[in-house]
C-alpha cells in the first residue's frame, strides 16, 4: 500500500487476508472510524462545544467521569449498534456489557473500547485518544454474555487507537503489521501516512509515573535506577524520560521512535486488591497486539500480556511494553 491510500481503501484490502471475513468486518471498521472522527471534532472544539469538565458521575472503576468520557462513549454506541456486525460491546465507561438492542440485527463480532484515554489531560488540552479491540463472538452472537468477552488477547481480530493530538491519527492492526493514518480535515478522510510502523529494538527513553517510585517492586526499581545512573552506571549510556499520562500518546511515541512504557504493579495497588492500573480488555490487550505487530514486546513483568486469560470485564493488569530488548531485560530482572 502506498502513502496517500485512504483508510477505506486500505480496510477493504486488509479484509482480503482475514479468514472468513465478509463485508461485515470492513463496515464495522468504518463505523468505528466514523465514531473517532466525531470524537476528534468534540476534542478539537473542547469548551466551544461544552466538552470540558466533569460529568459529576462515577464509572465502575470508581473514577469520576469527564463529560468527554460520557460523550465519547455515547458516540461509540450510536455509531456501532445499528449496522448488524456486532453482538455486543463493552466499555471502560459502562459497568456491564451492552448487548445490541433487539431493534437492530446482531452480528458475529464483539467490540471493546476505551472511548477516551488520558482523561486527566482533557481540561489541560494535552493529547488524548480512543482505544478499541475486535473479537469474534463465540456461538455466533445471538445471546452474548460477559463470558464471551473473556478471551485472551491472542484471539483479537483487530485493534487500534485514535490519537487526538496536533493532528488526529488512527493506527490499526488486523494481524498483518501496523499502519498509521492521518485525518485530512479538508476531505474528512484518514490517509495512509505511516505505513508498516516498526519499533526499534533498542532505546534510551523510558516512560513511567515516577511519583509511584516508593511503591514499586525491586525489579522495576532496579531497572529505573540503572536508567537514571546513565553513563556512569551498568547501562553505560544516558536515558531520557517522558510521561504524558495518556497511554495512547505514549504508545504512539514508542511506535514512532522507540521507548519503553511502564505502568507496573505496585504495593499501593496491591494494598487495594487491584491487579494494576490499566485495564486488560480495552487498554492492555489492544495496545499489546499493536506493539507486538510492530516488532515490540508487551508483558506484565512476568508474563506475555496477550497470553493472559481474562477473568472479568474491567480487570486491571501491570503493563510494560515497547522496544523488544528493553522489555526482555525487564522480564529477566523479574525472573532473576
Ligand atoms: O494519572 P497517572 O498515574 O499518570 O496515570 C496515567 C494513565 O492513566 C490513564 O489515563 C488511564 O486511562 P483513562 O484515562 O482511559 O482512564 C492512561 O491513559 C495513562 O497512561
Ligand atoms: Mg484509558
Ligand atoms: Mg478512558
Amino acid at each position: 500500500m502506498h502513502n496517500g491510500t485512504s483508510l477505506t481503501q486500505f480496510i477493504i484490502e486488509e479484509q482480503r487476508h482475514i479468514a472468513g471475513a465478509t463485508g461485515d468486518f470492513t463496515s464495522l471498521l468504518n463505523d468505528i472510524v466514523t465514531a473517532c472522527k466525531v470524537i476528534s471534532h468534540l476534542v478539537n472544539h473542547g469548551a466551544l462545544v461544552g466538552a470540558l469538565g466533569s460529568a459529576g458521575t462515577e464509572n465502575v472503576q470508581g473514577e469520576t467521569q469527564k463529560k468527554l468520557d460520557v460523550l465519547s462513549n455515547e458516540v461509540f454506541i450510536k455509531s456501532n449498534e445499528w449496522a448488524g456486525h456486532l453482538a455486543a460491546m463493552a466499555s471502560e465507561e459502562m459497568d456491564a456489557i451492552y448487548p445490541i438492542p433487539a431493534k437492530y440485527p446482531r452480528g458475529k463480532y464483539l467490540l471493546t473500547f476505551d472511548p477516551l484515554d488520558g482523561s486527566s489531560n482533557i481540561d489541560v488540552n494535552v493529547s488524548v485518544g480512543t482505544i478499541f479491540s475486535i473479537l469474534r463472538c463465540p456461538g455466533g452472537g445471538s445471546e452474548p454474555t460477559e463470558r464471551d468477552f473473556l478471551q485472551a488477547g491472542t484471539q483479537q481480530v483487530a485493534a487500534g487507537y485514535a490519537l487526538y493530538g496536533p493532528s488526529t491519527m488512527l493506527v490499526l492492526t488486523t494481524g498483518n503489521g501496523v499502519n498509521g493514518f492521518t485525518l485530512d480535515q479538508n476531505i474528512g478522510e484518514f490517509i495512509l501516512t505511516h505505513p508498516r510502523m516498526q519499533i526499534p529494538a533498542d532505546t534510551s527513553e523510558f516512560a513511567i509515573n515516577m511519583s509511584n517510585m516508593r511503591f514499586w517492586e525491586p525489579p522495576v526499581r532496579r531497572y529505573i535506577q540503572e536508567c537514571l545512573d546513565g553513563k556512569e552506571g551498568p547501562r553505560g549510556k544516558d536515558f531520557n524520560m517522558r510521561w504524558i499520562a495518556s497511554m495512547v500518546a505514549e504508545v504512539h511515541r514508542i511506535l514512532t521512535r522507540g521507548g519503553v512504557f511502564m505502568y507496573p504493579m505496585d504495593s499501593k495497588m496491591q494494598a487495594k486488591g487491584q491487579g494494576g492500573k490499566l485495564r486488560l480488555l480495552y487498554e492492555a490487550n489492544p495496545m499489546s497486539f499493536i506493539v507486538e505487530q510492530a516488532g515490540g514486546g508487551a508483558i506484565t513483568g512476568r508474563e506475555r500480556i496477550l497470553d493472559l486469560q481474562p477473568e472479568s470485564l474491567h480487570q486491571r493488569v501491570p503493563v510494560i511494553l515497547g522496544s523488544k530488548n528493553e522489555v526482555e531485560r525487564i522480564l529477566s530482572y523479574h525472573q532473576a
